[in-house]
């Protein structure tokens, strides 16, 4: 069992999951390039485990998934996740291209113990794209065509716990669910973050998504649950500004283009509220094709990423931390010339003997593989759900799992 603020939720140890039908929601929702194929195979390799410890245990594991939206361009088919999955998992997972079609049904009702399907993008079902209450989407046809062939209901997409799709919030009204090992143990890894007794607690945070790092700030400003907020990326330079602080013409361009600057009240306000964010005390600048470090109050040139001397000061306030939490890059990463500031936070995090959790694709790139048998260091597979877990939103989908029938 996990529990997480006031929801109790069952893990796979809770189920009488043995010799059953198991209905098992992962998110392998990747990244696809331009010729529709996978560019990166780690979410599906993150429900490995899950999917092993089911079949071990003698269930037929059908998987369902989205995979990008309809209109998109990574709104694709599941053939090739079920590929790679094989792989993975080296045995055979069926690809069924369809979803709850007389197909599928009879596909699932003739599984033997063992098998293993994928089931085609969920969001091929028009349903699974309207949001609403877990009571409204039980009587869906997906959850009354797909339950009565299942014992259980699994869902190890964390990644998607913030969408209150049918798939998603639908099942556990309806039959006995429990969360996975991908959910289990994102659940129990992200709520070290508001457990009081993990002190100090350092957030690092950066990136280019300014006002869902900013609810991110005031949540935990509210809550009292930083000890420590080192700014980097574009949301340090709304704050630096907030401080009054001229960051010249060009950087004042790009915020204003970005519709940053609107922000500036709400950053202000957080700052008088005694909210402990940090600024950069200097920047890497990029002027005229050439690349100048520069102290904060004399910026001519565009930012580009924190300064020497700012990853120094962050680097030490990380090293005396229980819990950090690194969420955006502090620069441009993309451009190896501006990786360091980046860099040096990650290593400081690593170096010291605290809990260590790392989110977003940008920041995840810079541990560049040193991720093996650390116990210490929690990489989350959340995007957006992770976001609004840190803005202590409630995710719908563990909320539903909470009410699981039985
Ligand atoms: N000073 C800066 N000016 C402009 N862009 C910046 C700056 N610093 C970082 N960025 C950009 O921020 C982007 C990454 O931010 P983002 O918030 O998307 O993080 P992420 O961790 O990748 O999130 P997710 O995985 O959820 O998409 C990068 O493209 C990077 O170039
Ligand atoms: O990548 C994600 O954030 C999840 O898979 C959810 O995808 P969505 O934003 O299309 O609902």
């Amino acid at each position: 069992m996990i529990k997480i603020g006031d929801l109790d939720i069952k893990t796979l140890d809770d189920l009488e999951l043995s010799g059953r039908k198991v209905l098992l929601r992962v998110d392998v929702n990747s990244p696809i390039d331009k010729n529709g194929h996978i560019l990166d195979s780690s979410r599906l390799k993150a429900h490995v485990p899950t999917i092993k410890e089911l079949v071990e245990r003698k269930n037929s594991v059908v998987m369902i998934s989205h995979q990008g939206r309809p209109g998109d361009r990574d709104f694709v088919e599941l053939e090739e996740h079920a590929q790679v999955l094989s792989k993975y998992l080296d045995l055979n997972v069926e690809f069924i291209d369809d979803v709850m079609g007389p197909y599928a049904r009879e596909k699932i009702s003739n599984m033997k113990e063992g098998e293993v399907i994928l089931l085609n993008n969920v969001r091929m079902v028009a349903e699974e794209l309207i949001e609403g209450p877990p009571q409204q989407q039980a009587k869906t046809f997906l959850v009354k065509k797909l339950s009565p062939l299942f014992d259980s209901y699994i869902n190890d997409a964390f990644a998607t716990s913030h969408r209150s799709q049918p798939s998603l919030v639908g099942f556990p009204l309806v039959m006995p669910s429990a969360a996975g090992r991908v959910m289990e143990k994102e659940v129990s890894a992200l709520s070290k973050i508001f457990t009081p007794e993990e002190a100090p607690k350092v957030f690092v945070l950066g990136g280019g998504k300014v006002l869902d790092t900013l609810r991110i700030i005031e949540n935990l400003t509210k809550k009292r649950i930083a000890d420590r907020i080192l700014t980097g990326g574009l949301i340090a330079e709304l704050f630096a500004t907030a401080k009054g602080i001229n960051l010249g013409k060009e950087n004042m361009e790009v915020l204003e283009k970005l519709g940053i600057l609107s922000l500036i009240p709400r950053a202000r306000k957080l700052l008088m509220s005694g909210a402990p964010v940090e600024i950069p005390v200097d920047f890497k600048v990029e002027k005229d094709g050439k690349i100048e470090e520069t102290p904060v109050h004399k910026v001519e040139g565009v930012i580009k990423d924190v300064g020497i001397n700012t990853a120094d000061i962050y680097s030490s306030f990380i090293k005396d931390s229980k819990v950090t939490v690194l969420r955006g890059p502090m620069g441009i990463i993309e451009d190896e010339r501006f990786r360091d500031g980046s860099k040096a936070v990650m290593k400081a995090a690593l170096e010291n003997s605290g809990y260590v959790i790392v989110g977003g694709g940008h920041m995840v790139s810079v541990l560049e593989g040193r991720v093996e048998d650390n116990p210490k260091l929690h990489i989350s597979t959340g995007g957006g759900a992770l976001l609004l877990f840190l803005s202590g939103e409630k995710l719908p989908a563990l909320e539903a799992l909470s009410l699981s029938k039985v």
